[in-house]
């Protein structure tokens, strides 16, 4: 019969495993409950999100020091990207927006569900507005899918300046900071709610942005609790909604511009992607999905209509090569579209109040 593993076993094995801080798993007091099923070991450690790349290598070691137990038949330890529920939400009432006084508008590229483009759109948008001549930067909220790094080809981390501020990464004239750059790609991560909030809290306030008209935040797709608060929180000027033609990416939609009414952000306008089809061999333009749901929703909620970008291979291929369409090839009709759109935006925040001072809290 062969020994069955105990919580006991395991945390007296974890006392053998280091924090970077030198501290021993157990003491550091960021293990989660261990659970214990067939055989098999789960538990989780909570650390901050900046240092979840130097954790990395402590959550290995610790699977494999629990493995090597006799009678475990397999370990799984994630990273959660964990802080004290008070802590986090008195993080996320210190106002976002502390420390980017240089920040003229601070806007939201949104959608009501995942996989339409969202991504693609903000930076291809965050382009066009610095080709049209304003400072931008883009800031990749989407914690659960960060997109910048791919999009934008960068590969290196980001630089510690002062005490605790990150200097944004420049690609392409564009000022960026996504939590991708911060936490290795295949760094398995679960983020709670309000952890979310002070991730995002911490990517407004302790990075160098610098003097910008515009910081364009990649919120992470859905209509969620976090995206609400993000939404509420961030002093944001105003929302672009990104969606696509098909009738539930619309009711989902929907549900992104109800979000924002509920918390008194301005709808830009909303952003058909994936409207139709052009063949790259003759030129014909298909309406595959149906293209104009998004303009005849816009018209009917009574939000303005910023353009449709077809499907195209061009903006794939661009976009996952991380070479967004509007730098590499700028003369192209989408590239145009997305200038027009960055425009029209623009236009749209002219009238929009500037972002406002910190909330101070006092305790
Ligand atoms: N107009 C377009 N034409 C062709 N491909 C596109 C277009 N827009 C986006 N794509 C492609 O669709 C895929 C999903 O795009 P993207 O990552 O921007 O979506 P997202 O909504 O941000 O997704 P997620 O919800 O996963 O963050 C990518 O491969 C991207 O290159």
């Amino acid at each position: 019969m062969p020994d069955t593993p105990t919580k006991e076993t395991v945390l007296a094995a974890l006392k053998s495993v280091r924090t970077p801080g030198g501290l021993d798993l157990v003491s550091a007091g960021i293990l989660s409950e261990i659970a214990i099923v067939k055989g098999k070991v789960y538990f989780a450690l909570s650390v901050p999100p900046r240092d979840a790349r130097a954790y990395e290598a402590v959550r290995r070691e610790a699977e494999e020091t629990v493995r090597a137990l006799p009678g475990v038949a397999g370990a799984t330890v994630v990273l959660t990207a964990d802080a004290k529920e008070g802590e986090a939400a008195k993080q996320a009432d210190a106002a976002i927006g502390r420390g980017i006084g240089g920040v003229r508008h601070i806007i939201a590229v949104a959608s009501g569900k995942g996989g339409v483009g969202k991504s693609t759109t903000a930076v291809n948008i965050s382009l066009g507005l610095l080709a049209n001549g304003l400072k931008v930067g883009l800031l990749d909220a989407d914690v659960y899918g960060p997109s910048v790094p791919r999009l934008l080809a960068i590969s290196e981390k980001p630089e510690l300046i002062g005490d605790n501020i990150l200097a944004p990464i420049e690609k392409f004239g564009l000022k960026t900071m996504s939590i991708g750059f911060l936490v290795e790609e295949e760094t398995p991560m679960i983020w709670r709610g309000p952890m979310v909030i002070s991730a995002l809290t911490q990517m407004l306030n302790d990075v160098a942005w610098g003097e910008l008209d515009v910081l364009v935040v990649d919120m992470p797709p859905g209509t969620g609790d976090a995206q609400l608060t993000m939404a509420q929180k961030a002093s944001l000027a105003g929302a672009v909604v990104v969606s696509t033609p098909q009738d539930l990416a619309l009711i989902d939609a929907r549900k992104g511009l109800e979000m924002f009414k509920r918390v008194n952000v301005p709808v830009l306008g909303i952003v058909e992607n994936m409207s139709f089809f052009v063949c790259p061999k003759c030129g014909e333009q298909s309406d595959i999905f149906g293209h104009g749901g998004a303009e005849n929703e816009a018209r009917k909620l009574g939000v303005p209509f910023l353009g449709a970008l077809p499907l195209h291979m061009a903006v794939r291929e661009t976009s996952d090569a991380g070479r967004p369409i509007v730098v590499s090839d700028p003369g192209s009709t989408h590239a145009k579209l997305y200038r027009e759109i960055a425009a029209s935006i623009w236009n749209g925040l002219s009238g929009a109040a500037t972002v406002k001072g910190p909330k101070i809290v006092i305790e």
